[in-house]
């Protein structure tokens, strides 16, 4: 087992974000957390990474307990995320911010292997060629994929991808699943990707759905099961969701 939420528990005010989540996550698996806006997503994402504490619940890595250790130490572990919203240093070029990310995962490394890294990952990515442009002049699917880059060089066991498709066309959607596809083959790392939408994608690449509705899991299985079950239906206004 790679790692185990238990019972973790946020509140905001009088808002119940997260409330009583448990899930664990084996070695190499691809899982899909989908949920609608407001259901608890982002905030679960923030107690695994360390951007939160609980106010109640753990969080185990391999073994470890690290409820409270912050994020730069989950990173140095295995734990490594990217951001609905980029934010990559937009000064930097494209391989400078890739290096950083580096050189803050789980080796140390030198800033040359850094750098070799980091060129290694732009290129897995398909952006190689823009490795000398200023970040901050991407395109948004460009940026994203920047972000990937950047966790990936940080040589992650847990690679958490909040919102990687977003605001896509459906070839752009296409080409991230073939990437995540094939990143989840060529480097052993379980990768959790999180949706508001877009089932269709996460059926295509998760071998497992965890659905989250108010703070909650719904329900959590095989993909093709769980995104037909009644009650995700339901949440999702009635309508089927493949
Ligand atoms: N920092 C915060 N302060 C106050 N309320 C918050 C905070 N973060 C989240 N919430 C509230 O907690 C609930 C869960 O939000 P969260 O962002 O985790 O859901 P989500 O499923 O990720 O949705 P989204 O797709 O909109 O990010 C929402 O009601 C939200 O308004």
């Amino acid at each position: 087992m790679l790692l185990r939420v238990e019972n973790l528990r946020k509140s905001f005010g009088g808002i119940k974000a997260v409330d009583g989540v448990t899930f664990e996550i084996e070695e190499g698996e691809a899982i899909g957390i989908v949920g609608p806006n407001g259901s608890g997503k982002t905030t679960l994402y923030n107690l695994i990474s360390g951007i939160y504490l609980p106010d109640e619940g753990k969080v185990i890595f391999e073994g470890r307990d690290i409820t409270n250790l912050p994020p730069y130490e989950r990173a140095k572990l295995g734990i490594a995320r990217t951001f609905q919203i980029p934010r990559p240093f937009g000064n930097a070029t494209v391989l400078e911010n890739v290096a950083i990310g580096a050189m803050f995962g789980r080796e140390k490394l030198s800033v040359e292997e850094a750098f070799e890294r980091a060129e290694e990952y732009l290129k897995l990515v398909g952006i190689e060629k823009l490795k000398h442009k200023e970040a901050k002049l991407l395109t948004p699917l460009e940026k994203r994929l920047m972000e990937l880059a950047r966790a990936l060089a940080m040589k992650p066991k847990l690679l958490l991808l909040d919102e990687v498709m977003a605001g896509m066309n459906p070839v752009d959607v296409d080409r991230i699943i073939e990437l995540l596809k094939k990143i989840h083959r060529e480097e052993d790392i379980a990768i959790v990707s999180m949706v508001e939408h877009l089932m269709q994608a996460i059926v295509k690449f998760a071998e497992r759905v965890i659905v989250m509705h108010q703070g909650k899991i719904l329900v959590e299985g095989e993909p093709e099961k769980v995104l037909n079950h009644p009650k995700v239906i339901e949440v999702y206004l009635g309508k089927k969701v493949i």
